[in-house]
């Protein structure tokens, strides 16, 4: 109560209400536009509440912003989260609080993300066709859920690409695969969200921690069936290296075979080497880290194009410049109205819609420009007390009309030939965009993601013209974790995003 009471932040403006167990959690989860309509209401800096009611900070001040990002030792993930995280996922570059990218670098380099390029286009082309089938059966033109594809295209290559492992998504042969029934029990179902809740309300007060862990049986098979398959990649890879020797073998190109090829290189300093236990708890890392997010990021794309018919048929004419049909990175990397309309999609519908860091120390933040508290008083900077958690708002700073102009809200990819100058201020690590984040823990799988979605939509969109299946507005998203596509009028049926799909007429 005295905590409370004598917060430094109770004065901040912000939402009233909130339930005493949930907080404003359940309407931050369910309405998208929520912190926008506070952003509106209360400015750039206000309180919400998270959970068991506890007062946490929103600022889309990216003066703020930048000290969070850079100042990792006081604003970290926060015990709790590391707690929930590493109980399943050991010691992953996800939980560690150190810089851990150091020890992952070798497998996410420029050179290695590079000798993907057939693993990323020979999914994509795997797609194509499998679509022209169903078109062909459709007499021409079909309804396509294509985020389901898409997911599965990129759970296919994440596997491929992540630990030269087949999940046969796109292609399924027999039984569902264990891995990925695994993943979803541990961290996808509705079940696994409601655990989540109960183990941060259990890891909040340490008296709960008595209580048994929820989930019971099929929680249990789900984690022994994560643990087996990573054991055995990891003890396949090593085999594979030891046996090929070569760097660029068919076998070594992923990223789990670079980690253990680097690992057993003599010239690594001892302190950067990972233990097994290190990594197999990469293998679920990038399998929750990279295959949702990549898949949603190309769906919001084709969403997009299915708006702006001009801008697909840009597209599409800067996609046939190219020969080949198995670009390079490089290749790809050469097309700048690719690159806009990924930058533009990854602004208007960035697929993590916001982060959150705790403060482990007492802090003040710095602010580019002042708020006025609920008593009217000026403050250019907001003492923060140690344990105060706050939310890192992508999407907010993305739509800024102070950083972006008055079309913020427009999607416009000709905006990328002639970048703000304010968007400098905005922290990131690509792009002048928070989609990856920055500082110590930027996502460190920005290039092999970007690398993927380009090929992606290589293929599909020079094959395809995509049209909006449903009227304008019925297309919605989830808000949290990942801002999946969904149906307005169907909210039971899931994440979807139908499209009309047909071959390319030729003009
Ligand atoms: C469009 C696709 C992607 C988006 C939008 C995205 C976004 C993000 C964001 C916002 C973070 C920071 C989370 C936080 O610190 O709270 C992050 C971290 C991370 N991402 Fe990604 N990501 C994408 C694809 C990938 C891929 C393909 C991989 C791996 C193959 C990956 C691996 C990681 C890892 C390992 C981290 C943790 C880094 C750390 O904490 O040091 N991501 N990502």
């Amino acid at each position: 109560l005295y905590v409370e009471l004598a917060s430094p932040l109770r004065n901040l403006p912000g939402p009233n209400g909130g339930s005493l167990l949930y907080g404003h959690f359940r309407q931050l989860e369910k309405d998208v536009d929520i912190t926008h309509k506070w952003c509106q209401e209360f400015g750039r800096n206000f309180q919400v509440r998270g959970l068991l009611n506890k007062r946490e900070l929103f600022t889309a001040d990216t003066r703020a912003l930048n000290h969070i990002l850079v100042n990792d030792s006081i604003y970290q993930k926060g015990p709790i989260a590391q707690k929930i995280l590493s109980h399943f996922l050991g010691n992953s570059v996800l939980v560690a609080e150190m810089d851990e990218h150091k020890r992952m670098n070798p497998a996410f380099g420029v050179a290695q993300i590079r000798q993907l390029a057939e693993i990323f286009n020979d999914k994509s082309a795997q797609l194509r066709d499998i679509w022209l089938r169903q078109i062909a059966a459709e007499h021409g033109v079909a309804r396509i859920d294509t985020y389901a594809w898409l997911r599965k295209a990129t759970l296919d290559i994440i596997g491929q690409a992540g630990f030269h492992y087949d999940f046969n998504a796109l292609e399924p042969k027999g039984e569902p695969n264990e891995l990925d029934e695994a993943i979803t029990h541990l961290f996808h179902s509705s079940a696994a969200r409601r655990r989540a809740v109960f183990r941060f309300i259990r890891a909040s007060f340490p008296l709960l921690s008595l209580l048994p862990d929820p989930g019971g049986k099929v929680q249990r098979d789900a984690h022994e069936t994560l643990l087996r398959v990573s054991h055995k990649l990891l003890s396949d890879s090593k085999a594979a290296v030891k046996a090929s020797g070569s760097e660029t073998s068919a076998t070594g190109r992923d990223l789990l075979s670079i980690l253990v090829k680097a690992n057993m290189s003599d010239d690594i300093p001892d302190h950067q080497r990972l233990s097994d236990a290190d990594v197999i708890a990469q293998v679920p890392t990038f399998l929750i880290a990279g295959h949702e997010t990549t898949s949603t990021a190309t769906a919001w794309v084709l969403h997009a194009l299915s708006l702006h018919p001009a801008i697909q048929t840009k597209l599409r004419g800067e996609l046939q410049t190219l020969r080949s049909e198995c670009p390079t990175m490089d290749e790809l990397n050469s097309l700048p109205y690719l690159e806009h309309v990924i930058r533009e999609t990854m602004r208007v519908y960035p697929p993590v819609l916001f982060t959150i860091r705790t403060a482990m120390t007492d802090d003040v933040l710095p602010l580019s420009k002042p708020y006025v508290d609920r008593t009217g008083k000026l403050y250019s900077t907001i003492s923060i007390p140690k344990g105060t958690a706050m939310r890192i708002p992508v999407s907010e700073v993305h739509s800024d009309t102070a950083i972006w102009g008055d079309d913020a809200h427009e999607f416009r990819p000709e905006r990328w030939d002639c970048v703000p100058e304010a968007a400098s201020a905005v922290p990131s690590v690509w792009a002048n965009l928070l989609t990856f984040l920055a500082g110590t823990h930027n996502c460190i799988g920005f290039r092999f993601s970007l690398f993927e979605m380009k090929a992606l939509l290589f293929a599909l969109v020079r094959a395809f013209e995509f049209e909006a299946a449903l009227p304008p507005g019925e297309i919605s998203c989830a808000a949290a974790p990942v801002r999946r596509p969904l149906v307005r009028s169907e909210p039971k049926a899931g994440s979807q995003l139908p499209l009309v799909v047909r071959p390319v007429r030729s003009s």
